[in-house]
């Protein structure tokens, strides 16, 4: 074929893919009328309220399903498979974000998820899996603007030096995270694609789509097992609010709009926080053996039966003697039954007894009415007072921090006097509701919850970040996912909690997923290569066993110097950096943050917060404990040394910040580098 045939070959498959895009966004578009004109009478067909109610969600979440973005493409893929595929001889799929059928049912775009779409990301050369031709897409603000095949059946393959995986990595940052269906590898595939019932633990270095591969593992989970799943609910847990908000966009983007998103602060606000503990007094807090201490306290409540019960009953009077009050707590308490469920059980254990007896005497089983009475009858709940009172939460830590005796019990053999100490320090009020609780006394609060009541579960759990969860936080995630299954994504060497993890094993067993799978993730899709390079000399310092990145990326730039004025060299890095595409982010230690804020104002530069991720500025000045897992196109960094020192796990601090650049990085300082840095 001559070059100018072969152009016009290109330009006509060009031609058919538009078109085909066109009859699937048309498709996709009947579609949504048809669930929109099923929402709008729904509640006419259905029989009743709660049916009718029932359908209206299912509808409506059906018709926010079917939304269409014109600004991302409805399919980024194609597989062909070979004439002598089993399954598939000679047919064509495009692979999209979700399904989208024609009037007759036949699929025109395949959702990502489906069992045929693996190949897309799984095929390969030395194992085609009967793929002859994969295509990927380029597109540009929704038009189709180009395609790239790789000719399996013919040995040939991109990988990551294909053009469009590259042009998508290296595309400038602006606003919220994007979903990345159209280019996950294989190595993240396989994570995305692991069974509901594996927990499983990423260990990965910044920027190798820890929080991507989770995400997309939640909605690849929804799609396989939708019925359960709905049931049980799927849960993502990140560090803060700003991080929360960064990724709230992805799951909805692929359809998902059902997913609760939380940080770990929202999963235990029983109470309020309105005081900080001493950093030792948190420390402490957080430790495990709060869980036993907490355990201890809960057990001591139960008493043992020192009178039989009288109970007046017209003209009878039932007695149920101390023998059989013995047996029934033993009984109860050797079920392991949360602490509240154990007082219910013992309460309608005395009350069959009392119906025993009332039977044998009457001759006729007693109405619920008379069931309902004798429960509540004063010698009953007297009793159950005695021996198996009620809690809360609040009262009993309330207890443990005021009554020296009763921490002095729960905790022997287990914290020193001066530990004990500690834990009691601090103001705390007359009363439970009188007290001020901090945040480390919230996780306490929703341990003490589980042993008094155990929580709804969810099916499944996705926890980001999770270097950063203290045993105590573990345990209440363990709680929601007891019969569920777990994604836990992190990186030891960004741990700057003064609990950070050093070993994922323990973080599992806390967890209660002892056995699930620790896997590395080791390829790069954010930071340059000599950004990597520059933050990788700070880990033999943060004391860790994790591989160093690599980067998938060779462009980008870096510029480390020393600056006379922080302010005035920020606030001129900034300006240079407006130049180009993309998103600015200004990270500083916390204490610094207001300063450059106005420096940036006075120089007419507006800046936006970084929980504001739709906000129209493309300059945000971060404090460096809130950037974790975000990313910004140009990051300036002000004077490592301030955010080294501000804080115990200064340097781990300080490898996140620097590796939150996409494109290019500047590091600005006036005092010496830190040590590791200055090599
Ligand atoms: N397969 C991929 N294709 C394209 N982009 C990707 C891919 N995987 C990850 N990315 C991009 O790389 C960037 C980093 O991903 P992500 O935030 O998930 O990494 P991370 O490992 O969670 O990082 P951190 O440790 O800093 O939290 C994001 O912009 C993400 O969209």
């Amino acid at each position: 074929m001559t070059l100018h045939a072969q152009e016009q070959t290109l330009d006509a498959e060009l031609v058919a893919e538009r078109a085909h895009l066109d009859t699937s966004r048309e498709a996709l578009r009947r579609m949504r009328e048809r669930a929109e004109s099923l929402f709008a009478t729904g509640d006419k067909v259905a029989g009743d309220a709660y049916t009718a109610e029932q359908l209206g969600r299912h509808m409506a979440r059906r018709v926010k399903e079917l939304a269409d973005d014109p600004t991302t493409p409805l399919f980024f893929g194609r597989l062909d498979f070979g004439e002598t595929d089993p399954d598939h001889a000679g047919r064509d799929y495009h692979v999209g974000r979700r399904h989208v059928t024609d009037e007759l049912g036949e699929p025109l775009v395949l959702d990502w998820r489906a069992p045929v779409s693996r190949s897309f990301y799984r095929a390969s050369a030395r194992d085609p899996q009967g793929v002859a031709v994969r295509r990927r897409f380029g597109f540009s603000t929704g038009v189709l603007t180009s395609f790239e095949d790789e000719r399996l059946d013919r040995g040939e393959e991109l990988g990551t030096a294909s053009r469009i995986l590259t042009a998508e990595i290296e595309r400038p940052r602006v606003g919220p995270m994007r979903d990345i269906v159209a280019t996950i590898q294989p190595e993240q595939d396989e994570l995305v694609r692991a069974d509901l019932a594996d927990s499983i633990c990423v260990q990965g270095a910044p920027g190798t789509g820890k929080t991507a591969v989770g995400l997309h593992r939640a909605a690849y989970l929804l799609y396989l097992h939708r019925e359960r799943l709905r049931r049980s609910g799927v849960l993502i847990v990140g560090p803060n609010r700003a991080f929360m908000s960064y990724i709230a966009a992805v799951l909805p983007a692929l359809g998902e709009v059902e997913v609760e998103q939380a940080t770990v602060e929202d999963l235990v606000a029983r109470v309020p926080v309105r005081a900080v503990d001493a950093p030792a007094v948190a420390t402490l807090k957080h430790d495990v053996r709060m869980a036993e201490t907490l355990r201890r306290a809960v057990d001591a409540h139960i008493g043992t039966p020192t009178e039989p019960i009288m109970v007046s009953d017209g003209s009878f009077r039932w007695r149920i003697g101390l023998d059989p009050l013995h047996r029934l707590v033993e009984e109860t308490r050797r079920e392991d039954l949360p602490y509240a469920t154990g007082r219910d059980r013992v309460r309608a254990r005395v009350v069959g007894l009392l119906q025993r007896q009332s039977e044998a005497r009457r001759a006729e089983s007693p109405s619920d009415a008379w069931l309902r009475r004798m429960s509540r009858a004063k010698p009953v709940t007297e009793f159950l007072d005695a021996v198996w009172p009620a809690l809360t939460p609040e009262g009993l830590l309330h207890r443990l921090r005021t009554d020296p005796e009763a921490l002095a019990a729960a905790t022997d053999g287990l914290l020193t006097a001066e530990e004990q100490e500690l834990f009691r320090s601090g103001p705390v009020g007359r009363t439970p509701k009188a007290t001020r609780w901090t945040a480390a006394d919230a996780v306490l609060i929703d341990e003490a919850a589980g042993l008094l009541e155990r929580p709804a579960g969810f099916g499944h759990v996705v926890v980001d970040e999770a270097q950063d969860l203290s045993p105590m936080q573990c345990r209440a995630i363990a709680r929601r996912s007891e019969h569920g299954s777990i994604t836990l994504l992190g990186d030891l060497a960004q741990g700057t909690a003064p609990w950070a993890a050093t070993d994922w094993r323990e973080s599992l067993a806390h967890l209660g997923k002892p056995d699930a799978s620790v896997v590395p993730l080791s390829i790069g899709f954010r930071v340059p290569a000599a950004v990597v390079a520059f933050a990788n000399r700070l880990l033999p310092a943060l004391a860790v066993d994790v591989p160093p990145a690599q980067s998938l990326r060779r462009d980008g730039a870096l510029d480390v110097r020393t600056v006379e004025d922080l302010t005035a060299a920020a606030v001129a890095e900034v300006r240079a950096a407006l130049a180009h595409d993309g998103s600015v982010g200004v990270i500083a230690a916390d204490d610094m943050v207001d300063r450059l804020r106005a420096a940036l104002a006075d120089a007419g530069v507006p800046t936006a917060t970084a929980d504001d991720v739709e906000a129209a500025e493309r300059v945000t000045v971060v404090p460096a404990t809130l950037v974790k897992g975000l990313e910004y196109d140009h990051v300036v960094v002000v004077e490592p040394a301030a955010i080294v020192a501000a804080e115990p796990r200064g340097l781990h601090r300080l490898y996140v910040v620097l590796t939150r650049a996409v494109s290019r990085l500047a590091v600005l300082h006036r005092e010496p580098l830190p040590a590791p840095l200055a090599g």
